[in-house]
């Protein structure tokens, strides 16, 4: 395995490597060459006398390469000495989708042979594994050698190659493997994960039963379907309420009820088969918009732009201006999923949200703690939530009380929907 992924310079002279060295700026570039084109002050500025190791994931099985790329920090960092500083790497060719393959960048000031001994384990035990040890010569330079494993520990240097410098690229590596990975497109793209996931993930059974009887959606609907769509405790459940109420609306919400006994735990899964499920619940709700729009309006709770905002902003690393550029197709609605009249996003400042979440008080889940611990992702939900199209949303200012909320949102629909 080892020798198959790096077994000629050639294969690798097209890949860059990013190292992630502070969220909040780009990372570093590198690349591997036969020799050393310049003085590569590429490490000279952030590593002192730490050894650094690069650890790959590497796969042809996507939902292999998912897996085990998912549970991989927590092994690291529970087994890994303190000392060990343990950062985002991703291995890609410049702009060529689907081309990244991600890893760990290990920067171990720890003197200690634990480092090396944990790395040799992971090696023997999971070939799916790639280990190179980087180090610097007595000439300066670095260089960038491929372990192999062998019984009694590390074997011999396989390939050895010279680090040099790499230019920033033109987009971000997080971009380059957005489709498919972490937003599903098309109802077949979802479906062949969770196939893929029924050996290992046995509730996919269960889901995809349930997908399978779907209620097949038409284009176009009878009745206006308006979805409202917002971050957390923007006011999403009491506007929908009121709002079904004031129209005689039926309500509905994506992830459908009949997904809700395993949301928990397919939000413990990797991003490839967490989305597919939420893509997948889109689907279902479709099924029920086409079924309820021939009698009533309807109002869907979250749908597509929750699902697609979401996943982009939690692939895409480092900084809000690395979200691909609106109008990238990454924005783009699924052509095989039923599109609403009318999407409304709740906007509210952060203090008053912070304010409702707190008065309302309930546990709050796994991405609602990002939303507040993180600004910098809050940023790029809401950002890629403006850039979804095909229909776009359109800003409401939540802010007011819920009664004037429903009398805005009412003169809305009336205008856009004719209602
Ligand atoms: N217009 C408003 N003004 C003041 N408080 C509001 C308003 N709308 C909702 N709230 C309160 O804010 C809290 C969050 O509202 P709600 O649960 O409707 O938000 P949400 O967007 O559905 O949240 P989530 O997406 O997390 O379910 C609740 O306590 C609710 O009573
Ligand atoms: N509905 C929905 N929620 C998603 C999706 N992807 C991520 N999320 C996140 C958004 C919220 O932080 C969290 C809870 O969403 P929610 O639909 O408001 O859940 P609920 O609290 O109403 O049950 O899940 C998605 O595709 N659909």
């Amino acid at each position: 395995m080892a020798r198959r992924m790096m077994s000629r310079l050639g294969q690798w002279s097209s890949y860059v490597f990013a190292v992630d060295f502070d969220m909040n700026s780009d990372p570093i570039y590198f690349a591997l060459a036969s020799k050393h084109s310049e003085r590569p002050q590429v490490f000279r500025n952030v590593l002192a006398d730490e050894i650094c190791y690069s650890l790959h994931v590497q796969s042809d099985d996507k939902i292999e390469r998912a897996k085990f790329y998912g549970g991989l920090k927590n092994k690291l960092s529970k087994e890994l000495p303190p000392e060990c500083t343990i950062l985002e790497m991703s291995t890609f060719q410049p702009n060529v989708k689907d081309s990244v393959i991600k890893g760990y960048f290990l920067k171990d000031a720890s003197k200690s042979s634990a480092t090396e001994r944990v790395l040799g384990e992971l090696l023997r035990n999971d070939p799916v594994y790639v280990c190179s040890y980087l180090c610097e010569g007595e000439d300066r330079q670095w260089s960038q050698h491929l372990w192999s494993n062998t019984e009694d520990g590390w074997g011999e240097v396989l390939e050895k190659y010279c680090v040099v410098p790499a230019e920033k690229p033109e987009h971000h590596p997080s971009t380059l493997n957005i489709i498919n990975y972490d937003v599903f497109y098309s109802f077949e793209d979802a479906y062949k994960v969770l196939q893929q996931c029924v050996d290992i993930i046995p509730e996919s059974k269960a889901v995809l039963e349930l997908v399978d009887q779907r209620l097949k959606s038409k284009e176009k609907t009878d009745f206006p379907v308006i979805v409202i769509e917002g971050l957390d405790a923007t006011g999403k459940t009491t506007l929908t309420e009121s709002l079904t109420e004031a129209l005689g609306a039926t309500l509905l919400k994506s992830p459908p009820q009949c997904l809700s006994p395993w949301r928990a735990r397919f939000d413990t899964e990797p991003p490839l088969i967490r989305r597919a499920f939420y893509a997948l619940g889109n689907y279902l709700t479709a099924g029920q918009i086409g079924q309820e729009a021939r009698q009533t309006p309807v109002i869907v709770d979250r749908y597509w732009h929750s699902t697609a905002a979401y996943a982009i902003a939690t692939a895409v690393g480092g900084k809000l201006g690395n979200l691909p550029q609106a109008g990238s197709e990454v924005y783009g609605w699924p052509g095989d999923l039923l599109r609403p009249s009318l999407v409304l996003m709740l906007s509210l400042s952060s203090q008053e949200r912070m304010r409702r979440l707190q008065v309302r008080g309930q546990d709050k889940t796994m991405e609602e703690e990002e939303l507040e611990a993180n600004h910098l992702f809050r940023q790029k939900v809401e950002e890629a939530y403006q850039r979804i199209e095909g229909p776009a949303c359109v800003t409401v200012d939540a802010s007011p009380s819920p009664d004037q909320v429903l009398q805005q949102v009412l003169l809305l629909i009336r205008e856009k929907c004719h209602l």
